[in-house]
């Protein structure tokens, strides 16, 4: 289990990581989105020991992380620009973690290297921008961490591809028990890899669900009325967001369909329709409910 308690990490002026608080679950996959300059790469090398916090801990079984190499070596994180030596490719560098990692497996990376299409004898540093992620990822699941902390993996790899490291990510997560922790802009990848989904804007933790529990909680509804109701009807079947045309009415309800249908169909609609929310109109409507101005910050 990852604990995250009250870190505060400031460069300079700016206080990239704001009294973050968090607990990740052994075996679970957390995704993490925010705006851009939120401090989702601060936080992450926080978690991987990178950068020590200003104040607030952080602990992995029970261990404070900075500094601890027992810890640290239960971890991999990869950085959004994986560093790579000039004379670096997957075969030697895979020489090398055989020594650093007790845990390497060289089945698993034998099969990687078979799996994804890059030449395990090239140069990475000459790969382009998605194959260097590919060989990061091969190279750090083969080292099979306990933790792994992921910041945009998903940047610059084909659909193929980005498929194929989901399907090895939620592999991993299943038979050998590894945490990921994702940082990511993109909410659709996020939606079909993680359990829980949190938002980080300027610092600080703004909102942390389970992604069932998103999804189950809202519904879409568009609705037109040959009667509007007044306004304590939509507040009585629990409308967080409402956008309205003439007599048609888009709304975001929190609640199931029994729930709010037979209170809808009573108003006669001449029309009606609850369709299922992406996560990002989630997002940006549970943000809207909260009072910020979401469109800004996913
Ligand atoms: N090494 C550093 N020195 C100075 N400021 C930094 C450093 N690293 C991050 N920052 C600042 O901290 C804030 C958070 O940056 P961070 O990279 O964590 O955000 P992010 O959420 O990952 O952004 P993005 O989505 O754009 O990648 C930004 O204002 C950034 O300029």
């Amino acid at each position: 289990m990852i604990e995250v308690n009250h870190i505060t990490k400031r460069f300079g002026k700016v206080t990239a990581v704001d009294d973050f608080t968090l607990d990740i679950n052994r075996g679970s996959v957390l995704g993490i989105v925010g705006s851009n300059g939120g401090g989702k790469s601060t936080l992450l090398r926080i978690l991987s020991g990178v950068f020590d916090a200003d104040s607030g801990e952080v602990k992995i079984n029970g261990q404070n992380i900075y500094n601890n190499p027992s810890v640290k070596g239960e971890c991999f994180f990869i950085p959004d620009f994986p560093y790579f030596s000039n004379s670096a490719t997957l075969e030697n560098t895979a020489y090398l973690y055989r020594s650093l990692y007790p845990n390497w497996n060289e089945n698993a990376f034998r099969q990687f290297c078979s799996v994804f299409p890059i030449d395990p004898d090239a140069k990475i540093i000459d790969m382009s921008k998605g194959m260097q992620r590919q060989a990061a990822l091969i190279l750090a699941i083969s080292t099979c961490p306990r933790y792994l902390l992921l910041d945009e993996i998903f940047d610059g790899l084909d659909p193929v591809v980005r498929r194929l490291v989901k399907k090895i990510l939620i592999d991993n997560v299943s038979a050998n028990d590894m945490t990921v922790v994702i940082a990511s802009h993109n909410l659709r990848e996020l939606e079909e890899l993680c359990d829980r989904i949190c938002l980080i804007h300027k610092g600080k933790l703004l909102l942390e669900r389970e992604i069932d529990e998103i999804k189950l909680g809202l519904r879409k509804v568009q609705v037109a009325f040959t009667e509007v109701p007044d306004n304590s009807f939509f507040e009585e079947i629990n409308v967080i967001n409402l956008w309205r045309n003439g007599n048609i009415f888009n709304l975001t309800i929190r609640g199931t369909e029994d729930e709010f249908m037979p209170k809808l169909e009573e108003c006669k609609p001449l029309y009606i329709s609850a369709v299922p929310m992406t996560l990002e109109e989630i997002f940006i409507s549970e943000m809207g409910a909260a009072g910020y101005d979401a469109e800004n910050i996913i």
